[in-house]
């Protein structure tokens, strides 16, 4: 079955992730630990920051979905992701990569070419990151984007094609494709960028979005990753329309995951 995406599908992935609460268990950088957990929590999801080795791969096996955030690659950790991306692909658990300034700083980039052995469902970065994993370029200047996804639209064809995962790809108009089709998403909000965990959190939302769909379908997988971005970009919206800057902004947006409803996902997407 392939599924394409439409505002109302998104929608419906909205409701059965809140009736599901999948266990999201994530392995992910020191900075953005807190809120990612407080944003699958906001959303309905069980998160669970099993990131030590002995217990992180065992776990990527009862998971509904794994993160692989390689923000703040410390050694042990190291272990722990590649002993959970090698049990996610053996129990065909979805996981997610998120290679954050890979291309830039050399210990997280080996370590991602090791990670993509076992198969990642998804890849969601920025555009810097996706041309790096892709070998199209050299990065950015970091942490932070210095590419427009349109940019890096023949990386991120190039790396679906050659992985087997989404490749979702975030900026002021995100762009996700499986390397035959692309889905844009225009929501979003500049407030995003100004909190840590703005682009890190979505990668947890998009493994708890992914433990829904059926992971021999390439259509669903390549819908639910957009899905992900749909929802959690309009929560962004309707939390800085009432946010006074980043702080009020993180609270609003929390709020709004927890409130969001299928009728306003469906009502505020803009897709392309
Ligand atoms: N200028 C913008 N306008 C509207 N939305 C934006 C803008 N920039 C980013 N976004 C939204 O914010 C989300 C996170 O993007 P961002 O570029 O901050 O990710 P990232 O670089 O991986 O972040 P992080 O540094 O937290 O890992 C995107 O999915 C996108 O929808
Ligand atoms: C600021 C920062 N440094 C390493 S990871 C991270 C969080 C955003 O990716
Ligand atoms: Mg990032």
């Amino acid at each position: 079955m392939t599924v394409r995406l439409t505002p109302e599908n998104a929608a419906h992935l909205l409701e059965r992730l809140r009736e599901s609460q999948p266990l999201v268990q994530c392995l992910t950088n020191a900075v953005v630990t807190n809120f990612t957990a407080n944003v699958l929590l906001a959303l309905g999801a069980a998160p669970a920051m099993v990131d030590v080795p002995t217990e992180a791969g065992p776990f990527a096996g009862i998971a509904s979905g794994v993160l692989v955030n390689v923000g703040t690659p410390h050694a042990e950790q190291r272990n722990a992701m590649l002993e959970a991306a090698a049990a996610a692909h053996a129990a065909g658990t979805p996981w997610v990569l998120d290679p954050v300034a890979v291309g830039v700083l050399p210990v997280r980039t080996g370590l991602a070419r090791e990670l993509l052995h076992f198969r990642p469902t998804a890849i969601r970065g920025n555009p810097s990151e996706i041309i790096a994993l892709a070998q199209l370029g050299t990065g950015g200047r970091g942490v932070d984007a210095t590419d427009s996804p349109e940019s890096a639209a023949d990386a991120a064809a190039l790396l679906a094609r050659s992985t087997g995962a989404s490749v979702a790809v975030s900026g002021v108009v995100d762009l996700i494709t499986d390397g035959s089709h692309t889905i844009r998403v225009a929501n979003g909000h500049a407030l995003l960028t100004r909190v840590t965990g703005g682009g890190c959190a979505l990668g947890a939302v998009t493994a708890a979005v992914l433990s829904l769909v059926d992971p021999d379908d390439p259509g669903a997988i390549l819908a639910a990753t957009a899905a992900a971005t749909l929802v959690y970009t309009v929560a962004a919206e309707l939390a800085a329309a009432d946010a006074a800057g980043p702080g009020s902004f993180a609270v609003h947006f929390l709020d709004r995951l927890h409130s969001l409803d299928a009728a306003t996902v469906a009502d505020q997407a803009r897709l392309a």
